[in-house]
């Protein structure tokens, strides 16, 4: 089996619990790219974001954002592969059962393209409910960073099926690290997945490897993982 990509999550991943990229973590990935081995930031966060994320940390890889919406490059060439669908009915319901419910900060600019993201001030379970009720269109994903409703077919996995199609190889030869049920989508179509040690169970129980460090810390480590374990070291 061979490995030509690694895929990796940003929130809870390469960061600290609070978001900050983890130095460790930006070494990792560094050290893969020199070895000729391309990263994809496969996140929910919006492109704007994992946009300068790439360019700041340096990968090369194609980069997948909105979890699975929208894949860029460099060059801020965008694909969407998805859009709001019925997101907004079920924002206006999800507001009259529940005053606390509230969009993601980045929802505010009209920054994303292809879900509702909000912030975990309800239950994924209440989403899920209103989507069952109203017959929508829609699934509920809880990152452990937010809650992202979208359309069915949006998901990383499909996100890194297409960036693989960019890069010319396979999403067998693809190695995935990640901490969230948003990742688990990821793990349904690459070749070996990674789990940091704070990941839930339900993400950790699919996983090849599980790293014993938590955060960006563990992520280095997956990476490392990898690199020996598919002979890049
Ligand atoms: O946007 C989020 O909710 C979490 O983002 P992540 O997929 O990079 O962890
Ligand atoms: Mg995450």
């Amino acid at each position: 089996m061979k490995i030509r990509a690694i895929s990796v999550d940003i929130d809870g991943t390469i960061t600290y619990p609070d978001r900050r990229l983890h130095e460790k973590a930006l070494e990792a990935v560094r050290k893969a790219e020199s070895l000729g081995l391309p990263v994809m930031l496969v996140t929910g966060n919006s492109a704007c974001f994992a946009y300068a994320a790439s360019i700041l940390i340096g990968t090369s890889g194609p980069f997948i954002a909105e979890d699975g919406g929208v894949i860029g490059d460099k060059r801020n060439n965008r694909i969407f592969l998805g859009d709001m669908g019925d997101s907004m009915i079920l924002w206006s319901e999800l507001k009259k059962r529940y005053h606390q419910a509230e969009m993601s900060n980045t929802m505010k600019f009209g920054e994303r393209r292809a879900g509702l993201v909000i912030k975990r001030t309800v239950p994924v379970e209440a989403v899920r409910e209103i989507i069952r009720e109203l017959g929508l269109n829609l699934v509920a994903v809880d990152s452990g960073y937010a809650i992202h409703v979208k359309q069915p077919h949006v998901n990383k996995g499909e996100g890194i099926r297409k960036a693989c199609e960019l890069l010319g190889i396979r999403p067998e030869e693809v190695a995935h690290i990640g901490d969230g049920e948003n990742d688990l989508d990821a793990f349904r179509v690459v070749g070996y997945r990674v789990a940091v040690a704070q990941a839930p169970e339900s993400v950790k129980k699919e996983a090849d490897y599980v790293t014993s460090k938590p955060y960006g810390e563990g992520t280095a480590e997956g990476i490392l993982h990898i690199l020996k374990k598919f002979g890049y070291i």
